[in-house]
């Protein structure tokens, strides 16, 4: 049989990068023929990954993107609000993976995460449904840390206080942060020895944290030895859009939207490289005991770990220094809370360009290529 055409836009960008080690650490390229989109490098050779491809093509011409069974973007919003309304008007009737949000919320497209959301997945792919969306970074992450609970009808409401790496924003974010703590540490480095009066340091540091020199470009303020308590636009009810996306898209992927599970709380960019955090209050329909609360967590899925409520434990495993390029989803701080039995606290840690972005267009593929 012929190998699906599969299209690859975005594939060079920071998500892109990360999908296409992904998918050649996983054989994934043996089982497509594919056909390398730029916006900008057309002519130019395909990069290699082990599989022979032509020459890059223009990512906006309609007719050769007609052509594909399969296209994977992870190119960014604009680009899918571009060109995936016209490739659908021009008739084309290909499976559509998408990184970007925009489509999310649509009629037609369902958010994938399938550890979690197969049965939707399959609900879809039986329908005829042709667009499959990742989801936002922090819900995939928190469903995939919980979704045991989920999984059990346990969850009354939820609140999730993120702690969301500066990747989130892009490439250009990551380099802004390393450039702020450098600047940091540059104004005291000759002050950091035992005998120094750390009141001193730590007015320079104070000092060159709102002077002028640190690079704010990108985050509009400084994050280096700070934080910032936002993250995307406003809402009319005050929320941030990251905040609001996790009561839409976690209830969309769990297909509750019609009796949905209330969802809410406060996103936090802080100086992480790429792991995203969350700290979550748990409102169960009722009171289980903590042992069955773990194995329900432990078992939904092959990344998720269950980190004992220990101190040493927790400050090795349930860290973005730990966690950073791998798969693995670490759940921990896991008590009941003095609210009652009913109330659960629980901490997240996870890659945000892996199973927060890349992982599940690629795991989408190869659901596709299986079918
Ligand atoms: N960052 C994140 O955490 C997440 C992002 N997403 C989605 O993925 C989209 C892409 O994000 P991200 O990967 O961060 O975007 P990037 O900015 O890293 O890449 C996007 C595109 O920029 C072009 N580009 C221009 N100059 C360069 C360069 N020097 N190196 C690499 N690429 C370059 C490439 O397109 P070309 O080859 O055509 O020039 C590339 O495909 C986002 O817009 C968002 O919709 C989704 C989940 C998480
Ligand atoms: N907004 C996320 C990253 C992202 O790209 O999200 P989305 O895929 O929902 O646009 C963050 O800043 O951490």
């Amino acid at each position: 049989m012929a190998l699906k055409r599969v299209g690859l836009v975005g594939w060079r960008g920071m998500v892109g990068s990360v999908l296409m080690q992904r998918m050649q650490d996983e054989g994934d390229f043996a089982h497509i023929e594919p056909i390398f989109f730029t916006t900008s490098q057309a002519g130019q050779a395909a990069p290699d990954f082990g599989k022979a491809a032509p020459a890059l093509k223009d990512a906006t011409d309609i007719d050769e993107l007609k052509a594909l069974d399969i296209i994977i973007t992870c190119q960014g919003g604009d680009y899918t609000k571009e060109v995936y309304p016209k490739l659908r008007a021009a008739g084309w009737n290909g499976y559509w993976i998408d990184a970007a949000s925009s489509l999310r919320m649509d009629k037609e497209a369902i958010i994938i995460l399938d550890p979690v959301n197969m049965h939707v997945i399959k609900d879809g792919l039986a329908k005829g449904i042709k667009t499959y969306v990742g989801g936002n970074c922090t819900v995939s992450l928190m469903l995939m840390g919980l979704g045991g609970l989920f999984e059990n009808n346990l969850v009354e409401w939820m609140t999730s206080m993120t702690y969301q790496a500066a990747s989130g924003g892009g490439a250009r974010h990551m380099r802004e942060l390393i450039k702020q703590m450098g600047i940091v540490h540059g104004a005291v480095a000759d002050q950091l020895h035992d005998s120094s009066a750390i009141l001193d340091v730590d007015r320079l540091v104070a000092e060159t944290i709102r002077g002028d020199q640190m690079p704010i470009d990108n985050f509009g303020a400084p994050l280096a030895g700070s934080l910032i308590p936002w993250i995307d636009t406003k809402l009319d009810n005050g929320q941030s859009r990251e905040e609001w996306k996790g009561f839409a898209e976690t209830n969309k992927i769990l297909g509750l939207s019609d009796s949905p599970i209330p969802i809410d709380g406060t996103c936090v960019r802080i100086g992480a490289m790429r792991c995203h955090s969350q700290a979550f209050t748990i409102k169960l329909k009722k009171d289980v005991p903590m042992d069955e609360i773990e194995a329900m967590i432990a078992s939904a899925n092959d990344w998720v770990k269950v980190i004992p409520n220990e101190r040493d434990i927790t400050a090795r495993e349930l860290t973005p220094a730990k966690v950073t390029g791998t798969l693995s989803i670490p759940v921990g701080r896991l008590r009941k809370m003095n609210l009652g039995n009913e109330y659960l606290n629980a901490f997240s840690v996870g890659d945000q360009l892996l199973w927060g972005a890349a992982e599940p267009l690629r795991r989408m593929l190869r659901i596709l290529l299986e079918d």
